[in-house]
């Protein structure tokens, strides 16, 4: 379906028709164009594109690929049906689109082990199979809209108590990286999730001492996960939000700390907030390209001024992204990408009229070697706090350390 009719349901699973749609993010903001997914293989294109990205998204659309593959299989009875397997053999398989974010990993093998505690190997897949596999997806779904509105909710409360404790007053902006809302997960997000909430709650006209007055996206090279997404969803919102570029972050802080004006907007950064795609037991994280850099930032900002004044540097993710068997972030495998994603751009055309096809254009000297990673490891030590959907919030304790094996 093409058209411009502007969603932000990334994922739609039809549960008695048993069909699995996503929105093609690849298009947004400029159409609206859901593609069909039928099988792991389906998935695996769309995920390894990124047609379909973020941490709980991708794993929400490769459990349902699952459905729809072993759906397909109970209605082709005709065919010597596939074996259990063949079918972790292809859960596998899935689990390489994208190996960072561990969400995909998780569910993948929480799947597995679901069937090979029912099945053997050598047993067919039937209608058992599909039951079993069809409840876990549907609950992943629903677990993970309702833990991001319970991260909206805890980000709210760690920063309302964060500014009551520094007795600030007045207007205050968020800057935030790569796309953590309803694109990324089932809906509401995790650091978009909270943004929401805080904008909701925290407002000037409901008479808060302090409110929410602006969030500045970064448009996140060299996806531009925050230039095409995360704009699409705050103008969605109506949230009122300045684009800026990944490298323009330190100068907007220090701008808007001397009460300079950056454009017309005075309210001060107090918080810098990011997403994750996989958090290790020590709390060191890895997300989007670019998140070290801001939480560098944040320090930065932190150690030339009081400490409690300064900017609180925030994780938000569902506990579906902690990874306790990796002790610290030296054990992330980082996904790199290709070359082109850097020295190309790729989008359609813009004409007075309207949007015309998707064009490519080089920004870049050909043949350029490239490094293209798509995540780094922000190291626990510069995170002030993680919020999941536990109702506490996790801070560090007087030895610097997270225990988020509460
Ligand atoms: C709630 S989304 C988590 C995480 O996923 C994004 O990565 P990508 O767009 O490459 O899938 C980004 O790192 C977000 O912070």
């Amino acid at each position: 379906m093409t058209g411009d009719a502007k969603t932000l349901q990334a994922i739609k699973f039809d549960r008695d028709n048993i069909t699995l749609d996503i929105l093609d993010q690849l298009l947004i903001p400029y159409a609206t164009k859901y593609i069909s997914i039928e099988s792991i293989e389906d998935a695996f294109q769309a995920i390894k594109l990124m047609q379909v990205r973020g941490a709980p998204a991708i794993a929400i659309v490769g459990a349902f690929s699952i459905v729809m593959e072993t759906y397909s299989n109970l209605k082709k009875s005709q065919e010597k049906s596939r074996t259990i397997d063949d079918l972790v053999k292809s859960i596998h398989y899935l689990i390489t689109a994208r190996p960072t974010a561990v969400n995909l990993s998780n569910a993948c093998l929480d799947i597995e082990k679901l069937i090979l505690k029912e099945f053997k190997k050598e047993d067919s897949v039937d209608q058992h199979t599909f039951d079993i596999i069809y409840q876990y997806s549907v609950a992943l779904y629903d677990d993970d809209l309702n833990n991001n509105f319970k991260i909206g909710d805890n980000g709210l409360r760690y920063i309302t108590e964060t500014l009551k404790a520094q007795n600030f007053t007045g207007p205050f902006s968020i800057i935030t990286i790569c796309n953590t809302g309803s694109l990324a997960t089932s809906g509401h997000g995790t650091a978009l999730g909270i943004i929401r909430t805080v904008f909701n709650k925290l407002s000037k006209d409901a008479g808060e001492k302090f409110w929410l007055d602006h969030v500045y996206p970064c448009e996140t090279r060299p996806y531009n996960q925050g230039a095409r997404l995360t704009t699409y969803e705050l103008n969605y919102e109506g949230i009122p939000s300045t684009l800026i570029c990944d490298s323009m972050a330190s100068s907007l802080i220090s701008t808007l700390s001397k009460q300079r004006k950056v454009k017309n907007l005075i309210a001060p950064v107090k918080f810098i907030i990011a997403g994750a795609d996989r958090i290790v037991e020590n709390g060191d994280t890895a997300n989007k390209i670019g998140t070290f850099q801001l939480s560098t930032i944040a320090n930065y900002f932190n150690s030339n001024s009081d400490k409690e004044s300064g900017i609180k540097f925030i994780i938000a993710a569902p506990r579906t992204t902690i990874d306790f068997k990796t002790k610290t972030g030296d054990g992330i495998i980082i996904e790199e990408r290709p070359s082109h994603e850097l020295t190309t751009l790729n989008g359609p055309v813009l004409t007075n009229n309207g949007v015309g096809g998707k064009q490519t254009v080089g920004i870049a000297t050909p043949g350029i070697d490239v490094w293209n990673p798509a995540f780094d490891v922000t190291p626990h030590e510069l995170i002030d706090c993680i919020v999941t959907e536990d109702e506490n919030v996790f801070v560090k304790n007087s030895k610097g350390e997270f225990n988020l094996n509460v």
